[in-house]
């Protein structure tokens, strides 16, 4: 079981938005869709949901054709459950009848004690419960995400695609809905496809996670693999936010342009060739003998355990390092930053 995603390409007029992706996901997984504004995610979301035809390539789900460039199974006989980033809800249906509409739409009708029954379910699994005659302007914003989720999983879909569906909430409402999201996750067994641009979103969710850029796919793997090991320059500065080091290597041994030397994992072969060792943030540290890259402080930002330091170096390549609170720098201050040694 499984839903393939087979050499998809999609034009609109002379603009390739989508070119040969090819992916196969697992029954049941957390598959999170990351990359920049523009990358062509929605456009991937849409093909799969049946809002859109592919331009070429095919989508399978349980080996069933769902779509090819001239055939398409119908958005509702898909099978699938649909989150938005703006909520969809209607202001004068309550969250109750938000649920029954789509149990009324199925072929197949239900009596109301099931319905009801199955309905109740779906409230208890959102802690929706006590608001089950509210209309939508009664309901807090992470209320009405719930709704939302709510409705998208009533027909116990074996599909959910959610583009964006926590970008509206605030910062504390999203961690609490993320954790939801896992919940249901977890309940359903459905498999998920999560579109999002945040990266903690997507490492802290997924069972693996699709990086895409340009229409195209960057890597696929698990959060670890993406994190720890990007295979691409662009994974590695848009996940993690890796300071890109130059010099060449050596064996297990880097040589950075000014002579400094430190022992390092191989990465990926793209940045062997290129000469690059790519280095999280909170790899590098301040080295107090003047020894390592040489930079210059531009700005830090507070996050209460230690300070988030921009700099530069000689070639005005920037860096991001950390350092405890009471070791500060101020904009102008020469330091200079090492790998951390394990
Ligand atoms: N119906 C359309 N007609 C023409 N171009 C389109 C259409 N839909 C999307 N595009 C273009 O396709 C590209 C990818 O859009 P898409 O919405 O898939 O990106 P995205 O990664 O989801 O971006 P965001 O994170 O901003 O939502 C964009 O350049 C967009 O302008």
């Amino acid at each position: 079981m499984s839903l393939r995603i087979e050499h998809i390409t999609k034009k609109f007029d002379a603009a390739t938005v989508l070119s040969d992706i090819d992916l196969e996901i697992r029954d049941g997984e957390f598959i999170s869709i990351l990359g920049p504004s523009g990358c062509g995610k929605t456009t991937l979301l849409r093909i799969i949901a049946g809002f859109l035809t592919p331009t070429s390539g095919e989508i399978k789900f349980n080996d069933r054709l769902y779509a090819s460039n001239n055939y398409s199974v119908p958005v509702e006989k898909r099978n699938l459950g649909m989150v938005f980033q703006s909520f969809a809800l209607w202001p004068h249906m309550t969250v109750k009848e938000h649920l029954a509409f789509p149990l009324q739409s199925q072929k197949v009708q239900q009596s109301k004690d099931v319905e009801n029954r199955i309905i109740d379910k779906i409230l208890a699994v959102t802690g929706l419960e006590k608001l089950a005659n509210s209309l939508p302007g009664e309901l807090s914003g992470g209320q009405q995400q719930r709704v939302a989720l709510a409705r998208a999983m009533i027909n116990k879909p074996k599909l959910l695609l959610m583009d964006e569906p926590l970008s509206a909430l605030d910062a504390d409402l999203k961690l609490s809905m993320r954790q939801e999201i896992q919940n249901i996750h977890k309940i359903t067994g459905a498999t998920i496809l999560y579109v999002t641009h945040d990266q903690s979103e997507a490492l802290a969710m997924s069972n693996r996670i699709v990086v895409m850029k340009d229409g195209t796919v960057e890597q696929f793997g698990t959060p670890e693999e993406i994190y720890g090991k990007p295979q691409t320059l662009f994974v590695a500065a848009f996940v993690g936010r890796h300071n890109m080091i130059s010099g060449k290597w050596d064996g297990k041994q880097f040589i950075c342009k000014n002579g400094t030397a430190f022992p390092a994992v191989p990465p990926a072969e793209c940045f062997i060739e290129k000469g690059i060792c790519p280095l999280r943030p909170e790899e590098l540290e301040v080295n107090r003998d003047n020894i390592g890259i040489c930079v210059e402080i531009v700005s830090k930002q507070y996050n209460g355990r230690e300070f988030l330091y921009t700099a530069v170096d000689a070639d005005k390549k920037t860096y991001h390092f950390y350092a405890i609170v009471t070791m500060l720098f101020s904009a102008g201050q020469k330091i200079h930053l090492t790998k951390k040694s394990v």
